[in-house]
């Protein structure tokens, strides 16, 4: 990328949008564009072509989507799919109308089938059923990553995609019921630390896997693939080493200093069983996660208490 181009961050105030402006700043970009969801609806192809028009980005992240937790996916199932479906379509067709250089699209691991071979090549895709509780979300991220390959074969454009694992860090989202497993159990031992609770409940058996990438690495590789990769196929982007959901309960729970037991509430889903990345393609590239799980948990933690209040 050129130091002076003009681009674009969509969802600059998410977790991901926030660490790839951040990233951005550092390495001397400064003609950053961006507006906020009440300013620009990214839902509506009208307001999204007269942003384009005007602003003319020449550099699109596509980190604006209506994002959860396995909950909220499975609860907000018409939301997941027709919020992110547009959002999707409307910045890919605008960039390819207005004439961007170049565009990244973030999809995430959830677009593989659930019972696919692990670790999870980028070849799985569309091989098998996807999981219940976040198919609609998966389904709009399948579409987005066809959407980024067919204006490329069509009319050349230069789209490209990534897929991240499972996401934490600055300016997550902590909510108790719509949030990702990492930052729930952040929230609920500090909460059960600070009240002098027994117990920490956990959703689900706590056998499913999961793999954690902290989103300062995930902004890395989003500049770097922007720099450095100009092709159809998308990436898988993760660090792939996973671990159970109770493995994960117990290093916060010693990172937080909780005390009690952790119980599970089965009623709560599972999810995938385990959706490990096969991350070869990408560090033959000469990308790779440098933040190791314990110290991005207790950075994040730090962060947690010191804007907590009850
Ligand atoms: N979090 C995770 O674990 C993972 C995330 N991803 C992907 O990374 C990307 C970013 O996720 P993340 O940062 O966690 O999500 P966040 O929820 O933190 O941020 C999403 C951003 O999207 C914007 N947005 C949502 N709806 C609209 C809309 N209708 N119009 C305009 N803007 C909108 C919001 O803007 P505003 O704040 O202005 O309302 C918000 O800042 C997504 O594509 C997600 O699928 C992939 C894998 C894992
Ligand atoms: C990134 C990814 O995120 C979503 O998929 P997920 O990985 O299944 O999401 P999750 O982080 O919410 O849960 C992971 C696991 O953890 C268990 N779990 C235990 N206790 C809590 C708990 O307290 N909260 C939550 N949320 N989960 C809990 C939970 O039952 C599950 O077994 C997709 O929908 C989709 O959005 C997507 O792409």
């Amino acid at each position: 990328m050129n130091k002076a181009a003009k681009i674009y961050v969509a969802g600059h105030r998410g977790m991901v949008g926030s660490a790839i402006v951040r990233k951005l700043k550092q390495e001397g970009y400064s003609n950053l564009v961006y507006k906020t969801s009440s300013e620009l609806d990214l839902r509506n192809q009208s307001a999204v072509n007269t942003f384009f028009e005007s602003e003319k980005p020449e550099i699109v992240f596509l980190a604006a989507a209506k994002v959860g937790g396995i909950v909220a996916n499975n609860t907000y199932r018409a939301d997941f799919l027709y919020d992110n479906l547009l959002i999707a379509s409307n910045i890919i067709k605008a960039a390819h109308d207005f004439k961007s250089e170049k565009l990244l699209f973030l999809g995430s691991s959830c677009i593989y089938p659930k019972l696919a071979p692990q670790p999870l090549k980028e070849e799985y895709l569309l091989s098998g059923y996807l999981e219940p509780t976040n198919e609609p979300y998966a389904i709009a991220k399948i579409a987005g990553i066809k959407l980024c390959e067919e204006y490329r074969n069509q009319y050349n454009c230069n789209f490209i995609s990534a897929m991240p694992t499972n996401l934490y860090g600055p300016n997550d989202n902590y909510d108790p019921q719509n949030s990702h497993v990492l930052p729930a159990l952040i929230r609920k031992f500090h909460e059960a630390k600070l009240n002098g609770s027994k117990s920490v409940t956990l959703w689900g058996t706590g056998s499913p896997k999961r793999e954690f990438l902290h989103v300062d690495d995930l902004a890395e590789a989003c500049l770097f693939l922007m720099d450095n990769y100009n092709d159809s196929q998308f990436l898988n982007v993760g660090v792939g080493e996973d671990l159970s959901i109770l493995e994960l309960a117990e290093l916060i729970k010693d990172i937080v200093g909780f005390e009690g037991e952790i119980v599970h509430d089965t009623s709560k889903p599972d999810g995938t069983p385990r959706k490990l990345m096969d991350v070869t393609r990408i560090n033959n590239l000469g990308w790779k996660a440098k933040i190791s799980l314990q110290e991005g948990i207790k950075s994040v933690y730090e962060e947690f208490t010191s804007k907590y209040s009850a």
